[in-house]
């Protein structure tokens, strides 16, 4: 360096992150990295809720993404973190320009992945999720991404008023509330990663495939990360309880259908056209079509 050269600090971002999407399993993967895989979780600060030690919620919240990069790198001890925020599949810009400004080549470094669901049925684990914390957390705890399933009196909806008041209009905007909705709509999201960071860099996952198979995925995720990681995948996060909706009605699957049939079918075009790492499924495994309950 010469002299009078300032010597600036790199900040030392997680190599692998976890992106969503929320509702897919992402908490049993981050579970089994972290219990496992020798990778360690966020380090959480005071006043910080205690899951950040699995989600950063550094892209997705505004207030927290202006920090910076050395921000974000403060809350990792090195480039074995793995950040597993779900909601970060919506903010590839974001990764791309903090990872950039982090400098060194982590920006070519990272390894991202990623596990889609069903798309309708990712929406039905949101509603149970959102209903679940409704009737047991205590209200001071509650913020308004639960509140989202509560009605004008406060009563938790049916999943078809959720899907007919939350999800649709959500679905059409792209204004922050009903955000939650659209982690649906894979293909515009990854199509805007699939710009931005090099196509090996990002592992595809299927949730069928954990649910169905799940050492099959683990040996995906083992050969994607380049290390042996024993152990299984447990079930995590599964909020059940009497009132857990199943399966969506009839209502609530011709609400839906229509507009994920559509995306999905993008979705398949585009892995089609962009082949992934090695280790990749490929091709893609369709969604099954949910069925419908009562
Ligand atoms: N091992 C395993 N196999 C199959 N399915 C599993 C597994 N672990 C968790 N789950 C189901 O995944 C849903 C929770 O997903 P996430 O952990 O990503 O939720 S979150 O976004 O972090 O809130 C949630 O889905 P629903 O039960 O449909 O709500 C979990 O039950």
């Amino acid at each position: 360096m010469n002299e009078g050269e300032a010597t600036v600090t790199m900040a030392q971002m997680p190599l692998v992150l976890l992106i969503g999407a929320q509702k897919a399993g992402t908490s049993a993967i981050a579970d089994w990295l972290f219990d496992h895989g020798g990778f360690s979780r966020p380090n959480v600060f005071d006043g910080e809720p205690s899951f950040y030690s699995k989600e950063v919620h550094f892209f997705d919240i505004d207030h927290r993404y202006c920090k910076g990069p050395m921000f974000y790198g403060e809350r990792f001890d090195g480039c074995d973190g793995v950040d597993a925020t779900p909601d970060t599949l919506q903010f590839a810009e974001r990764v791309h320009n903090c990872y950039k400004a982090a400098g060194g080549n982590q920006m070519r470094l990272v390894k991202i992945m990623v596990i889609l669901r069903e798309p309708i049925l990712r929406e039905l684990s949101l509603y149970n999720h959102l209903a679940h914390d409704c009737r047991f957390l205590p209200l001071s705890e509650r913020t308004s991404w639960q509140e989202q399933v509560l009605d004008d009196d406060g009563d938790i909806m049916s999943f078809d008023d959720f899907v007919a008041q939350v999800s649709l209009p959500g679905l059409a905007t792209k204004s922050d509330s009903g955000r939650s909705s659209r982690h649906g709509l894979y293909a515009a999201h990854l199509n805007q990663w699939f710009e931005l960071f090099d196509r090996s860099q990002i592992l595809v996952l299927s949730y069928q495939e954990l649910q169905e198979n799940p050492r099959s995925l683990q040996q995906r995720i083992q050969k994607f990360l380049g290390r042996e990681i024993p152990g299984e995948l447990k079930r995590a996060n599964s909020n059940d309880h009497d009132h857990k909706v199943r399966l969506p009605s009839k209502k609530a699957l011709a609400l839906l259908v229509d507009i994920f049939e559509s995306e999905n079918e993008k979705l398949y075009g585009l892995l089609e056209a962009n082949p992934g790492p090695s280790m990749e499924q490929r091709p893609f495994l369709r969604f099954s079509k949910p069925i419908a309950g009562e």
